[in-house]
């Protein structure tokens, strides 16, 4: 989880292969509508991410012990954390805060080639972002690591429940 830019499609790709995990990218889900909002630098809504979550929860449903699944997703409000980790019994959803500052995001927003976000949107994906801290099943990690300390220190987090 964490604003656009974070690394959560780089970090979950490393996690996946890490865990042997299946990995789902929650941008793929976004409905047509949404993707055209954010290529025109409109913020999505509460309405608009609703049944984008309600799928992303589906799909985190699916997952076993003996098959977990690591999915992107920018899971910006509290609220929204709560619909994932409705999605399975006995806190099995965990979440991986990549927590980076705006000036950072900004940067690799803008230089990343082909992707549909909005730069202009990367000031409202921070005020709109309500920071996961304090929050049970959260690890917060620096983004500004590399990929590989990220990923270790998300498996070290892991390995008890994993055990
Ligand atoms: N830890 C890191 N160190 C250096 N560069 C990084 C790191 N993580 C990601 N990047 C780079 O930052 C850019 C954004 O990364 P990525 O697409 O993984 O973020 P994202 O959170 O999935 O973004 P979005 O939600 O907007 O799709 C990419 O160019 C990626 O290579
Ligand atoms: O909730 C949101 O506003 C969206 O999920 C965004 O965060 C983007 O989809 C993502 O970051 C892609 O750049």
């Amino acid at each position: 989880m964490g604003v656009s830019g974070c690394g959560k499609s780089s970090v979950a790709q490393l996690l996946a292969k890490a865990l042997g995990w299946t990995l789902h990218e929650g941008d793929s889900y976004h409905a047509p509508e949404s993707v055209r909002k954010m290529q025109a630098g409109i913020p999505l809504t509460d309405d608009d991410r609703s049944l984008w979550l309600q799928d992303l929860a589906r799909i985190l449903g699916r997952a076993t012990p003996a098959t977990g699944i690591v999915l992107t997703c920018s899971a910006l409000k509290r609220k929204y954390r709560d619909r994932l980790r409705a999605a399975l019994p006995d806190a099995a959803v965990g979440f991986v805060f990549l927590d980076l500052d705006y000036a950072t995001a900004l940067q690799r927003v803008q230089q990343r080639p082909g992707h549909f976000f909005s730069p202009d949107l990367v000031a409202n994906q921070f005020a709109t972002l309500e920071r996961p801290d304090g929050e049970d099943g959260v690890v917060g990690v620096d983004a500004t690591l590399p990929l590989a300390e990220i990923v270790r220190r998300v498996t070290d987090w892991r390995a008890p429940a994993l055990a």
